[in-house]
């Protein structure tokens, strides 16, 4: 067929597969609240409660006391208000001319205003204090969860339900916002129905328990709406965490060129849309369910209230409450059930955002345990000796260890290369070698001192390391290289670190040199071509001078010039420290004083260059295939 055929018949091929189901059978794949009773539910109030004044007192305590204040006052300007209500009722429906009747209830009616004007003030008042609250326990609640995930063991990655605990973190981070809010309004409607059922009390003992029954309902209906709402959240973070990755991969300007040209558009557009409505399936399935729960509260609500509303008129019709005393009532039954409504409305909100703090709280804990116990013990520079003794380690969920048995001795001023086919365990052994990751049998020690009970800061502070895949990341030129690293007066380092890659006239041609943000998305930035990058994120590794350089694939995007003048450079600075490159390049090992060839997790063979590649093993085999074009 030439290229200007057009096939007569469309070919059968099946429709596109929709996104994978994710689901978790793992610990965390059980919804904390579906044994939870209704009591239980509310009982979790009281420490929210107090969580909340905890992380709120930490960011502004005057800002907290002021909430305090303004919330007693909202409770005895309710009481005030009510009680003048009652004086004044006297006045006015007494006997006598109306001027007189007025006149007589005028001072009550004066200090009704004041307590009117005073609660407002101190609700206006209260928005302020929360205003100064809320973005300072957001950014705490984020900063904390950042700064967890960072600091994590990276084995913790790996774990099953991590990354969707971590997604359900983040969902809490966002609904910090409304805490200081719900506590607050809880609280306000909590002295406010206080302040009114007291006064209601004192006018018929009756009516109080009437009226709590009208409003139970609601709270009881808005307790179990946020709990189905929950759920619903619950049972989509899997499909969220994902949804929000693929997202990121598919709109990010850097991966643009391969999702066109590989015409994956309309797949990615279809699993995007389809994921989607599989989230808002769930989601319309809990709709009838808060349907059914709203309207059955409500109906019971207004029954009970059509009888409070019942006994009010029959205790005034038959003389059992004075007409302004039962006046009065219908006030105080109006402010009390607008009170008890914001309590029961904001305590079931209150809840709601409990549910999403407390997955925030449980990450927190969890990243907590999982963040590095080593032990104290301190690495120094220079680094004689690093000595790998029969290294196991399997990544969790995998059946065969990606290290198997594996004994490696590393000496200062010796470069290695780790070669082996994709797959065989020579990042993972890497990762081993500067302690990103502990062996699960034997031991990974620095002159001497087990990884496993050395401070890990103290031993990054010697790495050096050029990752497979590196990050790009949307800083200043200069800060792409010294990232990690202490500040220094001048640049004359930077500006080495970057000669030792070949980069410095790439850098004085952009706009702002050093200065220049790299990151074409933001106005003013600039692109790196990818080449360009990759020489970057070696200059990143070359300027912290470390007593360990690991470079995994360093030059798998640069030019043959740029190659060359990376193991140059890894030569002439070699002398100083431990190198190690993983590379597939096997004409770059040439420069290493030892290859090791890994086989599935093990080293099968090694020597210098000229001993491989005559031995006759895979070394030998992948240098044929190499050189077989
Ligand atoms: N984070 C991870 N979680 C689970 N398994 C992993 C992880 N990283 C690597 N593996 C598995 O461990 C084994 C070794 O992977 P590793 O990345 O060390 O190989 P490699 O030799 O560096 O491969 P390549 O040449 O492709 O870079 C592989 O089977 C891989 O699937």
């Amino acid at each position: 067929m030439t290229a200007t055929d057009t096939p007569t018949e469309a070919p059968q091929t099946p429709p596109p597969p929709p996104p994978a189901t994710i689901s978790f059978e793992s610990n965390y794949g059980k919804n904390p609240l579906g044994e939870a009773t209704f009591a239980a539910m509310c009982a979790r109030l009281p420490s929210v409660l107090r969580q909340t004044a905890q992380m709120a007192w930490a960011i502004d305590r005057l800002a907290v006391i002021l909430l305090l204040v303004c919330q007693v006052l909202t409770g005895v300007t309710a009481a005030v208000v009510l009680a003048f209500t009652a004086r004044a009722m006297q006045h006015l429906v007494g006997n006598g001319p109306v001027s007189e009747r007025l006149h007589a209830a005028f001072p009550a009616l004066a200090v009704i205003t004041a307590a009117v004007a005073v609660g407002r003030i101190s609700s206006a008042l209260s928005s302020y204090g929360d205003g100064r609250i809320s973005p300072g326990l957001i950014t705490a609640a984020d900063t904390a969860l950042v700064e967890a995930v960072c600091r994590v063991e990276a084995s913790a990655y790996s774990e099953d339900g991590f990354a969707n605990r971590q997604e359900a973190a983040e969902v809490g981070v966002s609904r910090t916002t409304m805490m200081v809010k719900d506590a607050q309004r809880f609280t306000a409607a909590f002295v406010r129905m206080i302040a009114a059922s007291g006064v209601l009390t004192a006018l018929h003992p009756l009516m109080l328990p009437l009226l709590l029954l009208a409003v139970v309902p609601a709270g009881l209906g808005a307790v179990l709406s946020a709990r189905v709402d929950y759920e619903t959240h619950y049972a989509n973070v899997g499909d969220r965490n994902v949804r929000g990755m693929m997202r990121w991969w598919a709109t990010t300007s850097r991966h643009g060129d391969e999702v066109r040209a590989n015409g994956m558009t309309d797949y990615i557009v279809y699993w995007y849309r389809t994921l989607s409505e599989r989230i808002d399936k769930r989601t319309l399935t809990a709709a009838p369910r808060t349907l059914r729960i709203m309207l059955a509260t409500s109906a019971l609500g207004g029954i009970f209230l059509l009888a409070t509303w019942a006994t009010l008129a029959w205790l005034a019709s038959t003389g059992r409450l004075d007409l302004a005393i039962a006046a009065t009532a219908v006030v105080a039954v109006q402010t009390s059930l607008a009170a008890l409504s914001q309590l029961v409305i904001n305590g079931a909100a209150l809840f709601h955002t409990s549910l999403y703090l407390a997955d925030m709280r449980s990450f927190l804990d969890l990243a907590a345990e999982r963040a590095p116990k080593r032990g104290e013990m301190k690495i120094s520079a220079p680094v004689e000796e690093i000595c790998l003794e029969d290294v196991v380690y399997g990544y969790p969920g995998k059946e065969r260890p990606a290290v198997d048995h594996v004994s490696l001795t590393l000496r200062r001023g010796e470069i290695l290369a780790i070669v082996g086919e994709n797959g065989s365990g020579k990042s993972t052994l890497s990762r081993l070698i500067t302690g990103i990751l502990l062996p699960d049998k034997g031991r990974v020690a620095w002159d001497g001192v087990d990884l496993a009970s050395a401070d890990p800061s103290s031993v990054w502070a010697h790495t050096g390391l050029v990752p497979q895949i590196f990050a790009q990341w949307p800083l200043r030129a200069r800060e792409n290289v010294t990232l990690g690293q202490p500040r220094t007066f001048h640049d004359d380092p930077v500006w080495e670190a970057i000669d030792a890659v070949g980069m410095r006239t790439a850098i004085e041609e952009l706009p702002k040199e050093l200065d220049t943000l790299l990151a074409r998305e933001f106005f003013g930035g600039s692109e790196l071509s990818g080449g360009q990058w990759q020489r970057l994120a070696c200059s990143r590794a070359l300027y912290r001078r470390s007593a360990l350089l690991i470079l995994d694939e360093p030059t798998s995007q640069m030019d043959p010039r740029g190659e060359h003048d990376i193991f140059e450079e890894i030569k002439s600075i070699a002398a100083d420290r431990i190198t190690v490159v993983v590379t597939h390049q096997l004409e770059n090992t040439k420069i290493a004083d030892r290859i090791i060839v890994m086989q599935d997790g093990r080293i099968t063979e090694q020597g210098r260059y000229e001993e491989l590649a005559n031995g006759g093993g895979l070394f030998a085999e992948l240098l044929a295939l190499a050189k077989d074009r």
